[in-house]
């Protein structure tokens, strides 16, 4: 399409909305749906994680469409349908909300600031059961203080953070930004004890502080919670937290917890790593993790708890029938567990293909995200990608990898006119990419998608090149500089992309909002293929595998070298600001000595890591796209 001028309006986007005619048959996407009917349990969950802002859904991949309205509108056909079965069901969360989109992450580059943040808001529409904090909302202090000031409030009891605290700017102290802990009953009368776990997170700013779990469970507020003189049917403990991975806290609360009820049912609600995953602890204890980027809605189901009136069979539905560790026989407890890709074909389907499954509320966020990304202009556009540059589906090296142009984009705009003769060897993390870089449009929203971190660029100039020639292999050998946990596994799925945006106007958008997803039997497309602990039955549409190739810590790009080939005597060492005490004391191990002293800013603080991707778009890709 040719029309992409950026000069759309908020009418027009609402009027274009009414208007959009309904897809012809045709041009349905080809998504093949759920295996079949959710389990249902005495009592059952919806669990998210790590959706880092994808509050828009994926508008260029159809298998993941749905935004936050549709949620909405899904959660409130569920608590429907619970009640009508006569079994309790929970919403819970667990965290990172920030970093991933343009809808959580622009405001920061405004004169507001975070304090004008549009994200959390638009969260703030779903009923939340109980949920806690992500390391990502700890990164950034305003971040944090937004969180504690004007989103945990809003939770009330709901947001846990048994270990996470905030120096109050009101009065200096130290304040839990959600409450320790809450003690509750549900409908159906389960007495459950709820905490919400961060993993041993040290990454945060200045104004919080993380407890390590080891010394959380000596607390005497713990110690008193976990031997409460009121009865407990079921332990919940949230925690961005890995299920199984390495750095996850959860074997140290069910320890302490153990301790004291050697059989009482506690469930985890992990996440954090960004994979779908089930781990059974012993035959009442397991943890889920939902995915990330709101491309999964985690379901977990369990029965067998001694209380309350709640229906143990619910009819109609699929019942738990698996005890937590396999071929146990005679197991009180029983379990059953979900992974279901967030579109609205599967949400609908889910709702019984419910009259009219969008609700008042869930139009109302979804109008809400749209004009929010008019407003914030996340749609305008830089330029259209010739081809999809994936994270992980191909070896780091390959022209199918995001690296190579990663590289290209550093040595094309990452230039100090003060030094651009200079020959200069530009280093960055992957864990700062977050996502493929898609064929077709590439816009300011997208910008945020693939690399939403806005890190300065600083430099050592004039560095002998001996100290620099081996440091991206000293990097790429040296401890973890992306998450604490094994690399998740980035997913790189057709997408359609049947429209360029107009500002505020994604008509793609427009398509997957109407489309009526018909269950048509098609080969089963590229996405998760999870195995955990009950097997490879748990994503609820089946896929066929993508790829994975890991990556190394960080990837250099250089620039400006000696035409023949020849090793320059000095060279400018830039890098993200993020890296740069690996930067230091990679350089320290090739005899290299330098501190912080010798770090001066590359480019202005208005280019960030944010910032040289979309140059680079604007200067290498047309806009016809
Ligand atoms: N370049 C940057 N990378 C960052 C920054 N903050 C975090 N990160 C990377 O993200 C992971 C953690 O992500 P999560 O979703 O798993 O919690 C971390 O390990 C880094 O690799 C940043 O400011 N700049
Ligand atoms: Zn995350
Ligand atoms: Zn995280």
């Amino acid at each position: 399409c040719g029309g992409c001028t950026g000069t759309g309006d908020v009418e027009m986007v609402r009027r274009a909305r009414l208007l959009q005619p309904r897809m012809q048959p045709d041009a349905q996407p080809a998504v093949n749906g759920p295996r079949g009917p959710l389990p249902w349990g005495q009592i059952t969950f919806a669990h998210t994680s790590d959706t880092h802002g994808w509050l828009e859904g994926h508008v260029k991949e159809a298998n993941y469409g749905a935004d936050w309205g549709d949620y909405v509108s899904f959660i409130r056909h569920m608590r429907y349908k619970a009640r009508s079965l006569g079994v309790d069901f929970l919403v819970v969360d667990s965290g990172d909300l920030h970093d991933g989109a343009g809808i959580t992450d622009a405001t920061a580059k405004l004169p507001g600031g975070v304090n004008g943040q549009v994200g959390l808001p638009i969260y703030k529409n779903l009923d939340y059961d109980l949920l806690t904090i992500g390391n990502h909302e700890l990164y950034v202090a305003d971040i944090t203080y937004d969180v504690f000031e004007n989103f945990a409030k809003s939770y009330g009891s709901k947001y846990l953070t048994s270990n996470v605290q905030i120096r109050d700017p009101k009065d200096n102290k130290f304040k839990y930004i959600g409450k320790q802990y809450k003690y509750f009953t549900t409908y159906y009368g389960i007495r459950i004890m709820a905490f919400g776990v961060l993993f041993d997170f040290t990454g945060n700013a200045n104004n919080s502080k993380i407890t390590k779990a080891s010394d959380m469970v000596q607390e005497q507020w713990f110690v008193d919670a976990i031997n409460t003189p009121e009865p407990v049917d079921l332990f919940l403990v949230l925690g961005h937290n890995p299920a199984r991975m390495s750095g996850t806290t959860f074997p140290v609360i069910r320890e302490a917890i153990r301790k004291v009820h050697p059989t009482t049912p506690i469930q985890f609600f992990g996440g954090h790593t960004h994979t779908r995953d089930f781990k059974a602890y012993d035959n009442s204890s397991t943890a889920l993790e939902p995915g990330r980027y709101c491309e999964t809605l985690g379901w977990l189901a369990m029965s067998g708890i001694k209380a309350g009136k709640g229906n143990h069979t619910p009819s109609g539905v699929p019942n738990p029938t698996r005890p937590a560790i396999n071929g146990t026989v005679g197991a009180e407890m029983k379990y059953d567990r979900r992974y279901i890709d967030w579109n609205r074909h599967s949400f609908d389907y889910h709702s019984d293909n419910v009259k009219t499954f969008d609700t008042p509320r869930g139009n109302a966020t979804s109008q809400k995200i749209w004009e929010e990304r008019h407003n914030l202009n996340l749609t305008n556009l830089y330029g259209c990608a010739p081809q999809t540059y994936c994270l992980s589906c191909a070896p780091q090296n390959s022209s199918l990898s995001i690296y190579p142009l990663v590289q290209k984009a550093l040595a094309a705009t990452v230039i100090n006119p003060d030094r651009a003769t200079i020959p200069r060897m530009i280093y960055v993390n992957t864990g700062g990419f977050r996502f493929d870089l898609v064929k077709g449009p590439f816009t300011y929203d997208d910008s945020f998608i693939v690399a939403p971190f806005r890190n300065l660029f600083r430099y050592i100039p004039n560095v002998p090149y001996e100290y620099v020639k081996d440091l991206i292999n000293t990097l790429n050998a040296g401890p973890h500089q992306k998450r604490d946990t094994e690399r998740f596994h980035e997913t790189f799925l057709p997408r359609t992309v049947d429209s360029c945006p107009l500002d505020g106007m994604d008509f793609n958008r427009q398509f997957t909002k109407r489309r009526v997803f018909t269950r048509r039997q098609v080969a089963a497309t590229p996405g998760y293929t999870t195995n955990d602990d009950f097997g490879t039955d748990g994503d609820d549409t089946p896929h066929s595998a993508i790829p994975y190739y890991d990556t190394t810590n960080d990837v250099v790009s250089q620039a400006n070298f000696p035409a023949d080939g020849s090793n320059p005597k000095v060279v400018d060492v830039v890098f993200y600001d993020f890296i740069q005490s690996y930067v230091i004391s990679g350089l320290a191990k090739a005899g290299g000595k330098y501190t912080l002293a010798d770090v001066a800013p590359y480019m202005p603080e208005s280019f960030t890591s944010n910032d040289f991707l979309p140059a680079y778009a604007k200067l290498a890709w047309g806009k016809d796209c």
